[in-house]
Formats: structure tokens, C-alpha cells, sequence
């Protein structure tokens, strides 16, 4: 998607360690107008699949899912939690995830009663870099007996190879920005085509 590749170009910058930081337009300050054309793009992406929910991890997934539920008939947005909570009662779907920015595990979880078998999901985020949080969310609706449908990602780092793995394994894969390579030294991001 070149609307998301040039917002990386202009505002992204290259920090060490694999980090991308586009806190101006993607995890931190939103544009709504552009996770619009993002959800439009996924939706044309997975035209005619039977898709019943979208699925996303906290924190930074959630309020990309929900734009792009509006070019999926609104279906519900289900967002797996970090952290247990006096806030959620019942059976719950539960495993862990090593994060990328926080550098530590944490349990993901989803309440039972929030998936199904009888779910077509797709599943949303912001990141894909080495796959754990994929992993995790596709290990919750394996437990649920629900189908993934698609996985739908802002930006792929694709040198992390999380991407190229779930490719392999035979899923939908659909990275709106995928990049080849970044250099913390002189700032220049190269895109995947
Ligand atoms: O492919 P991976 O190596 O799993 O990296 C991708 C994940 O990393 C980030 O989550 P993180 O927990 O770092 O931050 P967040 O709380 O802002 O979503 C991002 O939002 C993805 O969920
Ligand atoms: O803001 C972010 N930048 C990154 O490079 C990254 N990788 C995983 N999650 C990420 N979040």
C-alpha cells in the first residue's frame, strides 16, 4: 500500500534494535483516515470469505480493528487482554506471548464465550515481527475450533521472517507494508514489492 509506505518514509524512523517507531501515524497518535484506507485494502484483499470477527491483541491492534470492522459488515472486534482482571469472569482461552517492545512474556486471553467454533475469524495488528503475537492469537482460535480466515498486518518486518513462516504454514497473509530492510545508522527503510 504506497499511502502507507510514504507515512513510514516521512515520518517513521529507524531505531536500534529492529524497531520502526511510527508512533506519529500508527501505535500512539492515530490517523483514522488512513486505517480507513487500510481496512479497505484488507477488505478487498479477503473479498467473499465468510468472515464472522475480527481478532486483535492489545494495545496497539485494537483501534486499527475496529476501523477495519466498518469494511467488514461490522462484524465484533475481539481484542485478547495482557493481564488478567477482576473485569474478566468465565472459561477463558489462555496462552503466552513474548512481546517485541516490552521484552517480556505476557498471558494472552480471551474470554470462551467470545469464540467459537462457529467463528471465520480474521485476525488484525498493527506489527508483524517475529510472529509471537500471531502465534498466540492463532493458538487462542485453535483452542476455540474457530477458522482463521486471514491475518491482515500494517507493517511486516519481513527480515524477522515471522511473516515468511506463516506464509509458509499456508495462511492468508496480508501485509500492507512489508519492509526488506532498515538501518539505524543513516534512517533508510527499503520496502518488500
Ligand atoms: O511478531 P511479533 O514479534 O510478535 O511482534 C509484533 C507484536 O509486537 C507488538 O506488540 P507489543 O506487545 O510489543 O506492543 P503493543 O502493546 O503496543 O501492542 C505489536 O503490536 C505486535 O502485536
Ligand atoms: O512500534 C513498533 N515498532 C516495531 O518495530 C515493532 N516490532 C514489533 N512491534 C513493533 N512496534
Amino acid at each position: 500500500m504506497l499511502e502507507l509506505e510514504e507515512r513510514i518514509r516521512q515520518q517513521g524512523t529507524v531505531k536500534p534494535g529492529n524497531v520502526l517507531k511510527v508512533d506519529a501515524f500508527l501505535n500512539h497518535q492515530c490517523d483514522v483516515a488512513l486505517f480507513d484506507a487500510m481496512g479497505a485494502a484488507w477488505a478487498e484483499h479477503f473479498q467473499g470469505k465468510p468472515i464472522t470477527k475480527i481478532l486483535t491483541i492489545e494495545a496497539s491492534g485494537i483501534g486499527i480493528a475496529c476501523v477495519a470492522a466498518r469494511h467488514f459488515d461490522n462484524v465484533p472486534v475481539v481484542f485478547a487482554k495482557k493481564a488478567q482482571s477482576i473485569n474478566l469472569d468465565g472459561e477463558q482461552y489462555v496462552t503466552q506471548v513474548y512481546s517485541f517492545t516490552k521484552q517480556r512474556e505476557f498471558p494472552v486471553i480471551v474470554a470462551k464465550k467470545f469464540l467459537s467454533a462457529d467463528d471465520h475469524v480474521l485476525i488484525i495488528d498493527d506489527f508483524l515481527a517475529n510472529g509471537k503475537a500471531l502465534q498466540g492469537l492463532i493458538e487462542l482460535c485453535e483452542d476455540a475450533g474457530a477458522t482463521v480466515e486471514g491475518i491482515g498486518i500494517a507493517i511486516e518486518k519481513g527480515f524477522q521472517g515471522g511473516g515468511d513462516r506463516l506464509r509458509e504454514a499456508g495462511f492468508d497473509l496480508d501485509s500492507l507494508a512489508i519492509v526488506e530492510s532498515m538501518d539505524a545508522d543513516n534512517g533508510t527503510v527499503t520496502f518488500r514489492h
